[in-house]
């Protein structure tokens, strides 16, 4: 394979990404983002609406962009593999951002069993098996880049979060065995693991100064993130200019997660 260099390391010109979780929020930012560095997309949510709406944005951004959406709750494995048989009838996945998940905020000597069944059937088991259908495509082909959206609280501990938690660490987890099992088939599996940034998921707690006093004083950068930060690292883990990264978890947290004291 003939080196890339320069900024034709970071195109993702000719690549087709698939992105879950792409209605709103982060999945959205990294939608418009990686629209501009050059990539075709599927979008992928349960709200077709606001999706469609979401690719209006992406065309306004690059016209020559082929931008599809499709629905599906990623919970459902039968509507997982409907989605992703759609996905490649259209054209081959060259990247997955496995991003779509919730938190539901809950001291764990409160959590029901419907939370926790809720939390880890989406950020642990959704993601698993969405990755499960992609990577088998990607093995077929002996190509592809999976990023999965794990979270900080999949690393250090956050309070209300313990579901979020085991699920996110999971994901963490996750990504390093497929990149190990997956590897030799030229599939790299990365994660990236984000601190607070404003969205949807976030907004109301951050809308909170005390609370987002606590947020900042955490973060060695002393600011949450804005949702564009987040483009860079996943242009990087999705092109050639990660080519020789696997199994990796980039913390894209403003330090927050070597935050000693
Ligand atoms: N916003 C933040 O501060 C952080 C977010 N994250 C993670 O980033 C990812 C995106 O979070 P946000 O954009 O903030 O959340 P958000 O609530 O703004 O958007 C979540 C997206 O996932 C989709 N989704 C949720 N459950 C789904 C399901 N069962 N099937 C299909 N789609 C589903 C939603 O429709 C939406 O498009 C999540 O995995 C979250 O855990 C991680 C760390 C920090
Ligand atoms: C950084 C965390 O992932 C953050 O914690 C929350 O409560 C939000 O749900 C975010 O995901």
């Amino acid at each position: 394979m003939s080196a890339a260099t320069g900024a034709g390391l970071f195109s993702l010109s000719g690549k087709r990404v698939m992105i879950t979780g792409a209605s709103r929020g982060i999945g959205r930012g990294l939608a418009l983002g990686l629209a501009e560095a050059g990539a075709d997309l599927v979008l992928v949510a349960r709200d077709v609406s606001a999706l469609s709406t979401v690719r209006e944005e992406c065309l306004a951004l690059r016209s020559d962009a082929s931008v599809s959406v499709l629905s599906c709750d990623i919970r459902e494995p039968e509507q997982v593999k409907e989605t992703v048989k759609s996905a490649v009838a259209e054209g081959n996945i060259d990247v997955l951002v496995n991003n779509a998940g919730l938190n539901i905020r809950t001291p764990a000597l409160e959590v029901t069993e419907e939370q926790w069944q809720t939390v880890i059937d989406t950020d642990l088991r959704g993601a698993f098996f969405f990755a499960q259908q992609v990577g088998q495509h990607m093995v077929d082909r002996q190509q592809g880049s999976i990023i999965n959206v794990s979270s900080v609280g999949g690393h250090v501990a956050l309070r209300t979060g313990v579901a979020y938690a085991a699920a996110k660490a999971g994901v963490i987890q996750m990504t390093k065995v497929l990149a190990l099992e997956w590897g030799k088939s030229k599939v790299r599996v990365n994660c990236i693991a984000p601190w607070y940034f404003r969205t949807p998921l976030t907004e109301k707690l951050l809308d909170d100064p005390a609370y987002l006093g606590e947020i900042v004083a955490r973060t060695p950068l002393r600011r949450v993130g804005e949702v564009s930060e987040l483009v860079g690292p996943a242009v990087f883990l999705a092109s050639d200019a990660s080519s020789y990264v696997t199994g990796h978890t980039l913390f894209v947290d403003g330090g927050m997660s070597i935050y000693g004291f």
